[in-house]
C-alpha cells in the first residue's frame, strides 16, 4: 500500500511579530502527497509557494498546523533533529545547481553521504549508481566549471538523490537552463519518478515545466485554489494548466 511522503494539515504562517505588520503568507493549507507521485505547486507571484516549499523542507517553521514528512512530524521536532532529518530523508534541486567549485562532480554528489560518515565503499557503489540513473558517469572527475548547465544540474540532481531521500523537492529546477536542457531534466525527472519510484515535488511558475508533472496544485493568496490531475497527453495538460493560469492571472500577474 502507498503511504503518504507529505503531509500538510491546516497549515498557517504568519510573518511578523504580533502588533506589527504582518503578512499571512499560508492560511491553512492541508495537502497530501503520495509516495511516487509527481507534483507541481504554481501560483501568482507573493502566493506563498516559496513559504510553502521552506515549511515543508525544515527550513522555515509554520506558525500552526502539522506536517509530516514520511511519517515523522517535523513541526514538534527539536532544532538540532532537523539538520539531521533534512540531511536523511529529503532531496533538493535548485535553480542555480549549488555546487562547490572546489569539488569535483564526484565529490560534491558524494557529500551528502560523506557528511552522514558512509564508509568510502559504500559511497562508491551509490555515487555510481546515481550517476548511471542520470547518465553522468563520464564527468565525475570534472569540475563544476568544466562541464555545461545542463550537466551541472544532473550532477546536483545526483547528489540530491544519493542518500536515497523520501522525497525530492525542486525549486525552479529548469530556471537557469536553455530549453534543450530545460527538457532533458524534465525527462529526466519523468524517468526517475516513472522508472526509480522518485516522489518529486516541483514549484514552478512554468507551465510547460509543469506540464511534466502528473497532479498541480495551484495557490492563491496562501490558500490552495484548486488542482488539477494529468489524464491525457502532456500537450493536453499543458493547455489545461494554461487555463488555470488564465483564470488566477485574471486578478494577478501571474509569476
Ligand atoms: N521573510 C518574510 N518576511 C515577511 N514577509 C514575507 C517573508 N517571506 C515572504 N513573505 C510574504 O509572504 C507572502 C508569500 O511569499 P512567498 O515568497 O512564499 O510567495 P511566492 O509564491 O513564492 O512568490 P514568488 O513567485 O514571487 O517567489 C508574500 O506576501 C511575501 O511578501
Amino acid at each position: 500500500m502507498k503511504s503518504a511522503v507529505v503531509e500538510c494539515k491546516n497549515v498557517q504562517k504568519i510573518y511578523g511579530a504580533r502588533g506589527q505588520s504582518q503578512s499571512h503568507a499560508l492560511k491553512g493549507v492541508s495537502l497530501t502527497i503520495q509516495e511516487g507521485e509527481f507534483v507541481g505547486i504554481m501560483g501568482p507571484s507573493g502566493s506563498g509557494k516559496t513559504t510553502l516549499l521552506n515549511v515543508i523542507s525544515t527550513l522555515d517553521r509554520p506558525t500552526d498546523g502539522v506536517i509530516q514528512i514520511a511519517g515523522t512530524d517535523i513541526t514538534t521536532m527539536k532544532q538540532g533533529n532537523l539538520a539531521d532529518f533534512r540531511s536523511q530523508k529529503l532531496g533538493f534541486i535548485f535553480q542555480d545547481f549549488n555546487l562547490l567549485e572546489n569539488l569535483s562532480v564526484y565529490e560534491n554528489i558524494a557529500l551528502p553521504l560523506s557528511l552522514q560518515g558512509v564508509s568510502s565503499k559504500e559511497i562508491g557503489a551509490k555515487v555510481t549508481k546515481v550517476a548511471q540513473t542520470l547518465g553522468i558517469e563520464g564527468i565525475l572527475n570534472k569540475y563544476p566549471v568544466e562541464i555545461s548547465g545542463g550537466q551541472k544540474q544532473r550532477a546536483a540532481a545526483a547528489r540530491a538523490l544519493v542518500h536515497d531521500p523520501a522525497i525530492l523537492l525542486a525549486d525552479e529546477p529548469t530556471g537557469a537552463l536553455d530549453s534543450k536542457n530545460a527538457k532533458s531534466l524534465l525527462e529526466t525527472m519523468t524517468d526517475l519518478n516513472d522508472n526509480h519510484h522518485v516522489s518529486i515535488m516541483m514549484v514552478t511558475h512554468d507551465a510547460f515545466s509543469a506540464s511534466y508533472c502528473k497532479r498541480i496544485l495551484f495557490i492563491q493568496d496562501g490558500d490552495l485554489y484548486t488542482e488539477i490531475h494529468r489524464t491525457t497527453d502532456r500537450q493536453q495538460f499543458f493547455k489545461q494548466i494554461l487555463d488555470v493560469l488564465a483564470e488566477l492571472g485574471a486578478s494577478h500577474d501571474v509569476h
